[in-house]
């Protein structure tokens, strides 16, 4: 096994610089929320296409050589997979000490936050679309959300703060929720972030008319009080950010389709079953597990991420046709 370099910059052909990977550990989840997959028919990938944690690890140690600094593992549900938290805790160990942060629906957080903070996450966003258990067993299909919520306690108790939580509002679903979930910001250190609906249903009744435009959600924000926009200091990521003015929690739209951040994009994906992929809304892949169980070198790889950073497109081009995801769904390559 060779030493890392220097670490050096991954930069793709429109001088984006690539530091942000997201890496799917699993395909499978706890819940089916309509908007993501289906609820029957998901065939789980098996046991062998999934990477192992040695694998996972080594992808993370190669990137990281090539200048990844922040590693977002996510799923399926990455919380589901068994031993994940020794998995934090090698990735948190590795030589460039890169970010370790995760995004999840919520629902094991409870027992696990204590054990991630130790292991060196950072920092947890969790997916929550609605307050009402009703509304939260017809979108996710699943009961649950006392037990999200006893999860975002725990994750601020365990030093995992300031928590993201993630609602995507869709028309006729939830959209008169979004008031309050911005009220959550007045009373709590939460960042809350309400992202447009993207267009890779699992359930067909969740068509592209259900996006509750950027407007509108930025209508609702300001019928709850005045916005006040925070500077964005550093790639920021995807959110324009804002804030009551002294609310302990702040505000983020995500853009996702209608203004897309493409332009600032620096990300990276790793499939569970390991592709990389360069643009979440592309279907091009890129093939690190055969490479891998081939026996390739560290150098090898880091040559398929630099191809992977080359055919990385300018853009999405989701308002021009009805690309989506290519045959993967978003659970699948974990948003
Ligand atoms: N179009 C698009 N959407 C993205 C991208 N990255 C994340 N999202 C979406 O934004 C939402 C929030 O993603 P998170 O997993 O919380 O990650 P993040 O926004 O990068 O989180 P931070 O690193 O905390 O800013 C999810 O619905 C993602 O699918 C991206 O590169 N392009
Ligand atoms: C695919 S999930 C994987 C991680 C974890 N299971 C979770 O739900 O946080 C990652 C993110 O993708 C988002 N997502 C899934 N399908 C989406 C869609 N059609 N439009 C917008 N966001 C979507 C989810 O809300 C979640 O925040
Ligand atoms: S959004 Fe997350 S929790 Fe919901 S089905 Fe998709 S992967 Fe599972
Ligand atoms: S759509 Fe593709 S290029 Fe645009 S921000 Fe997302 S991953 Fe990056």
């Amino acid at each position: 096994m060779t030493e890392d370099p220097t670490p050096v910059s991954l930069a793709d052909r429109f001088g984006r610089h690539l530091d942000y990977l997201r890496l799917s550990i699993t395909d499978r989840c706890n819940l089916r929320c309509r908007y993501c997959m289906p609820e029957e028919g998901v065939a789980s990938l098996g046991h062998d296409a999934v990477l192992r944690y040695e694998e996972l690890l080594r992808i993370a140690r190669v990137a990281c050589g090539l200048g990844v600094r922040k590693i977002r593992v996510t799923g399926g549900e990455p919380l589901v997979r068994k031993g994940v938290v020794g998995f934090i805790r090698d990735l948190a160990a590795l030589p460039q000490k890169p970010e370790i942060t995760l995004t999840t629906n919520g629902l094991r957080l409870a027992e696990l936050a204590e054990e991630l903070g130790t292991a060196g996450m950072s920092r947890v966003n969790v997916s929550l679309d609605t307050l009402r258990a009703d509304r939260f067993r017809d979108i996710t299909r699943r009961d649950g959300l006392e037990r999200v919520l006893a999860g975002i306690a725990a994750a601020d108790r365990a030093g995992l703060g300031p928590v993201k939580i993630n609602m995507v509002p869709i028309a006729g679903v939830n959209e008169d929720e979004i008031e309050e979930f911005a009220r959550l910001t007045l009373a709590h250190p939460w960042n809350v972030r309400f992202i447009e609906f993207m267009p890779v249903s699992g359930d067909l009744e969740y068509a592209p008319e259900r996006r509750v435009p950027v407007e509108r959600i930025m209508a609702a924000l300001e019928r709850v009080a005045p916005l006040v926009e925070e500077p964005r200091t550093g790639p920021a990521g995807p959110a324009r950010l804002y804030r009551y003015a002294g609310a302990p929690g702040g505000l983020g739209v995500i853009p996702a389709v209608s203004s897309h951040f493409c332009g600032e994009c620096n990300r990276l994906r790793v499939t569970s079953d390991g592709r990389i992929r360069p643009c979440l809304f592309s279907g091009e892949e890129i093939d690190l597990r055969a490479a891998i169980r081939a026996g390739a070198s560290d150098e090898e790889l880091a040559a398929i991420f630099r191809r992977a950073a080359h055919v990385k497109p300018d853009r999405h081009h989701l308002e021009d046709s009805s690309v989506g995801t290519g045959q993967r769904r978003m659970g699948q390559i974990g948003g």
